[in-house]
């Protein structure tokens, strides 16, 4: 297993350990960490009895639920839950957090508002003073397919910075997220230093966006696996 690899999936089964509890009602988020974390619940789950119960925030985090055998649920039938783990594509001094550079945000969203406790796994790499320092593909904003456009050209007169239609991989055309909208990522040109809350208040009031990746003010502590096997608390 490389650096990075061990790094997230000590941050992760740090973070499960310190939180789950039995009884719980889990959000599960998406990304490359966050397998590890449904790895190590499940294990506890096996080892510990634990009664869980897990909602999704993405097709992919749905798939491991089931893979690991635990109990799937939905917001329909469990709308509150006690604890939210996901990845984060970078997190600064304050706990904001860009997220959507997989490409899910908005379920992860809806998810952690319905959790009580939102605890965030990454590695060192995603350890940040300010946002960009560290991630440099921008801000992931959801749209409406139609209002890309006007998104884009709005995003960059109010706000300054590159906003790019984020293009498929193994797919001609643009990425498609799980709820069938584009991402635009906006390259900002610096973090104000007033902080982002102005500006996600701004972005969720353009036609047309759906939801941004900026994370404010609701993740609890972050946990980074670190390159020497050591783990950093946030
Ligand atoms: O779109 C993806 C999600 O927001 C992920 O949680 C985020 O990109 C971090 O993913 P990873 O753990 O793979 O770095």
């Amino acid at each position: 297993m490389s650096g990075v690899e061990a790094a997230k999936r000590l941050a992760a089964r740090t973070a499960v350990d310190a939180f789950v509890k039995n009884g719980f009602k889990l959000g599960i988020g998406s990304g490359s960490t966050v397998v590890y974390a449904v790895e190590r619940i499940a294990e506890r789950a096996r080892a510990e009895n634990l009664q869980l119960t897990c909602v999704p925030s993405s097709f992919q985090a749905r798939q491991l639920i089931i893979e690991h055998g635990l109990l799937l649920s939905d917001l329909e039938r469990t709308p509150e839950l006690d604890l939210a783990i996901d990845g984060a594509d970078e997190v600064d001094e304050k706990l904001t957090l860009i997220k959507g550079g997989g490409g899910c945000l908005l379920q992860e969203k809806i998810v952690v508002n319905a959790a009580k406790e939102f605890v965030v796994v990454a590695d060192y790499r995603k350890n940040s003073g300010a946002l960009g320092q560290q991630w440099k593909k921008g801000v992931p904003i959801e749209v409406l397919p139609l209002a890309y456009r006007p998104v884009q050209k709005e995003i960059e007169t109010r706000f300054g910075g590159t906003a790019k239609l984020r293009m498929a991989k193994a797919k001609a055309g643009p990425l498609v997220t799980d709820n069938g909208m584009f991402i635009i990522d906006w390259e900002f040109e610096e973090s104000p230093t007033d902080g982002w809350t102005k500006i996600g208040m701004e972005l969720n009031n353009i036609p047309g966006v759906v939801e941004h990746g900026l994370f404010i003010g609701c993740a609890k502590k972050a946990y980074f696996g670190n390159e020497d096997g050591t783990v950093s608390e946030r």
